[in-house]
């Protein structure tokens, strides 16, 4: 087994949160303050944003780097399938692939998670015991959040009954849009308590925050409320994870620790399907906030097709050619 990810280091409780006599503390005892404290943050230069993603992007890597790259990319995928036609078969053949990538080899990494729906959970569950490879649960009626706090809670508890280790859920983008900040803060805290031990990453879906400005403050608004993790993107919007907005994520994650002392992880996850598009965001992770972040504890890629890919260029860096489309599995 060569999955490098220690379950133990995600155990519950082994993070310092934010919590009271923080610097933080003040600003979301109301809304007005907690308005002022995420409308203070300094705002992001949107082309400054756009170039330096760019410039990263395009950046080329040495052949012996870029079998290190492959390597941790394939160690950080959020195996992921989310749809309304996923069933137990499904699930249990992408948790066999989230075991051994490639059968074939065994130096190849697992990945870090599988993903799928709550109900789902169980059957990730039992086909990954005891390989330390976690189970991810989407909840919180993903993808839109259009429920019920009752019914998102249940969602959440219901999702880690089954087995689910991380919560992946949807902040509610029409209370944010509307600046009804205070309320998402709580439902955050309220969906975290009913994680119990699981870990939470809480999703933005960026795609439809629209500015640069907002994915800063909704990032800093999950972070102040206990998010483990920040994500990009349900997946199921576009655009969904770009460099730009993985950029300000970072960024925040860094300004967050600096102000804090607690590091919060952050997963882009919608349209990363290439080897090329995994290793432009770990380039942007190591030159935003460094080698801190580059282990699946801190980062990982939510994606259902990039794995494939991933293979494939690996095979071709050992072998030094494709073994063609039937080396790999169908998604
Ligand atoms: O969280 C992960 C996403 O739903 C996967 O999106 P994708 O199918 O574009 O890779």
């Amino acid at each position: 087994m060569t999955h490098v990810l220690d379950p133990g280091t995600l155990a519950a409780g082994t993070r310092p949160g934010p919590g009271p006599g923080t610097p933080f503390d003040d600003v979301t005892r109301s809304d007005a303050a907690l308005r002022a404290f995420l409308h203070g943050l300094s705002g992001v230069d949107q082309v400054g944003a756009e170039q330096r993603a760019a410039t990263l992007g395009t950046r080329s890597i040495k052949t012996t780097a870029k079998a290190w790259a492959i390597d941790t990319a394939i160690a950080m995928i959020d195996l992921t399938t989310l749809e309304g036609a996923d069933t137990p078969g499904k699930v249990r053949s992408l948790a066999a692939k989230a075991r051994r990538p490639d059968p074939t080899d065994p130096s190849c990494p697992a990945v870090a998670a599988v993903c799928v729906y709550g109900d789902l959970a169980g059957v990730a569950r039992e086909a990954l015991e005891g390989t330390g490879i976690h189970v991810a649960a989407v909840a919180t009626a993903f993808p839109s959040g259009r429920a019920s706090r009752e019914v998102k809670l249940a969602d959440v508890r219901d999702a880690v009954a089954n087995g689910a280790d991380e919560i992946d859920m949807v902040i509610d983008r029409g209370a944010f849009l509307s600046g009804r900040y205070l309320e998402v803060f709580e439902e955050i805290v309220a969906v975290k308590e009913a994680c119990g031990g699981a870990h939470l990453k809480v999703i933005l879906e960026t795609g439809e925050l629209v500015t640069y400005d907002n994915a800063r403050r909704a990032s800093w608004l999950a972070m102040l409320a206990g998010a483990d993790f920040i994500k990009t993107s349900t997946g199921k919007i576009s655009p969904a994870a770009t460099l730009p907005v993985c950029l300000v994520m970072l960024e925040a994650v860094r300004d967050f620790r600096a102000a804090t002392g607690t590091q919060v992880g952050v997963k882009p996850a919608g349209g990363i399907r290439t080897t090329k598009d995994a290793v432009k965001h770990l380039v942007l992770v190591n030159e935003t906030v460094g080698a801190d972040w580059l282990s699946p504890d801190w980062f990982r890629l939510g994606a259902s097709s990039l794995l494939n890919d991933l293979l494939l260029q690996r095979q071709k860096l050992r072998t030094g050619h494709y073994s063609g489309p039937d080396h790999v599995s169908v998604d």
